[in-house]
């Protein structure tokens, strides 16, 4: 059945449309499957995706009618694909019966729910959407982000600057004072251990006995080095009462240092529940989104689902103090360096997505978490990519292969974001920067594609000798 008569308004105003603020505008790529038009095919979109189904039903009213999503524009692009917008009216969305908010799971039912399914559709992903003023300002929002943990470290609450972490490796395989061992070492250097996320109560690392060793790790570093380390521990289960549990043991056993705790969720995996959850059951505490499985849906292999930048809004809505937003292109998880427009959706007030101006309205920023093969080496780049070092990074293989360890490993990257907040070339830095020097050595291949020549300026005289036995 031909709907296009009823859902289709081709043509309709977008800024008009914005202006009202009574609208979701969402940007899709889609492709009709081959034999259906692209009209009809939007059209049965938008229905099952607000107020129709394949056919009319007996029970619509006027009323109903008023709420029918509507495609505004479908664009021819290349290969059978079309863009294809479409308008929500907001009171199609579900609130809250407690206190009448707003809820993400309702915008993925509807804007990503049962039209990824449907058999006229080959592919539709959602590229990017807005949300009008009063719609955006009904979802949570962060309760705390960078400024939060800036203030625990003792640094201005504006361009505080890099915060330098790690993630525990290896990912799984440590006892619980192996854990806290590698955990102390690195805050000799670094200020922010982060469990690697499907770290949690394994047999051979029971949560409370792990989770104690490494809040005394805290004390002992924190005391030997005069400054405030902080450690952000993973509380994703499937059960609500679980995460609570958890993170009530943690705070719990960190005592005086509870304050330095943030929350760990796997907020794709884990969904927008366990990411609210957190955000309302911990509201004083940084809550880190991170995002493993992610790349089923966003990677632009995947042709389905939403994008990168769809995730990181709906991130920034639910509550999330920082989330995951990868290297773009330096690290070694999939990105490009045009990726920096995450950041800036994250972090501004007004902001450009790949469809749509943004606007937050005063909604508290999400800090961009940098994570995924990074180094002191990859560093400056990505830096000069993305503008400032207001962010924390983590970096796992590059703290604990460092040849030094991970305090030395730590120090490096911390003297590399020095060498490029001072605009110093790194090379340089690191001739009077033992730590830096040593990243060189340890990661040789990200030095020579990155710094030819860096071998005659830091005069290693012999690669093999000062690599040690490992020959790295
Ligand atoms: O454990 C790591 C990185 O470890 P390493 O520093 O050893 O590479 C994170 O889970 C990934 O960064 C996730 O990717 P993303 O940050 O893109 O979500
Ligand atoms: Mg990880």
């Amino acid at each position: 059945m031909d709907q296009s008569s009823r859902y289709c308004c081709l043509g309709a105003d977008e800024a008009a449309l914005m202006a009202g603020g009574r609208h979701v505008l969402a940007a899709y790529v889609m492709r009709p499957k081959p034999g259906f038009e692209a009209i009809s095919t939007a059209a049965h979109f938008a229905a099952e995706s607000s107020t129709g189904t394949n056919v009319e039903v007996c029970t619509t009213d006027s009323f109903t009618r008023a709420l029918d999503a509507l495609v505004y524009d479908l664009t021819p692009l290349e290969a059978g694909e079309v863009l294809m917008k479409i308008a929500y009216p907001v009171d199609l969305f579900d609130r809250n019966v407690g206190d009448g908010r707003a809820m993400v799971v309702s915008l993925l039912t509807l804007m990503v729910g049962n039209n990824q399914g449907m058999a006229d559709v080959a592919y539709a992903k959602l590229m990017d959407f807005h949300l009008p003023r009063d719609f955006l300002l009904a979802f949570d929002g962060p309760a705390c982000n960078i400024a939060d943990l800036w203030h625990v470290l003792g640094r201005p609450e504006t361009d505080g600057g890099m915060i330098v972490g790690t993630i525990i490796k290896p990912k799984l395989g440590l006892r619980p004072q192996p854990f806290a061992d590698a955990c102390h070492q690195f805050w000799l250097g670094g200020d922010f251990v982060k469990n690697d996320e499907p770290q949690g109560n394994q047999v051979f690392a029971p949560f409370r006995a792990t989770m104690e060793r490494v809040a005394d790790a805290m004390r002992r570093a924190q005391d030997s080095t005069g400054e405030a380390k902080l450690f952000s521990a993973n509380i994703t289960a499937d059960d609500p009462f679980e995460m609570i549990r958890r993170g009530e043991l943690i705070l719990e056993v960190f005592g005086e240092n509870a304050h330095h705790v943030a929350f760990l969720v796997d907020g794709y995996v884990g969904g927008p529940g366990s990411v609210t959850l957190c955000r309302r059951a911990f509201p004083d505490h940084f809550l880190h989104y991170h995002r493993a499985g992610h790349g089923a849906i966003t990677s632009r292999q995947s042709k389905r689902g939403y994008s990168v930048l769809a995730h990181m809004k709906m991130a920034r809505l639910q509550g999330a103090s920082g989330i995951h937003t990868g290297t773009m292109g330096y690290g070694k998880m999939e990105g490009s360096a045009c990726e920096r427009i995450l950041a800036a959706m994250l972090e501004r007030d007004t902001a450009e997505g790949t469809h749509f101006q943004q606007s937050w309205h005063g909604m508290k920023a999400t800090t961009p978490i940098i994570s995924g093969g990074m180094n002191a080496i990859r560093l400056p780049g990505f830096l000069d990519n993305l503008g400032h070092d207001n962010v924390i990074q983590t970096s796992g293989g590059g703290v604990f292969g460092h040849r030094g360890g991970p305090a030395a490993g730590g120090r490096s990257i911390r003297q590399a974001c020095q060498a490029w907040r001072q605009g110093v070339q790194l090379v340089e830095f690191a001739a009077h920067h033992e730590e830096l020097r040593d990243a060189f050595l340890s990661f040789p291949e990200d030095s020579d594609r990155l710094y030819p020549g860096w071998r005659e300026k830091l005069k290693v005289r012999d690669p093999e000798l000062e690599y040690g036995e490992s020959g790295r």
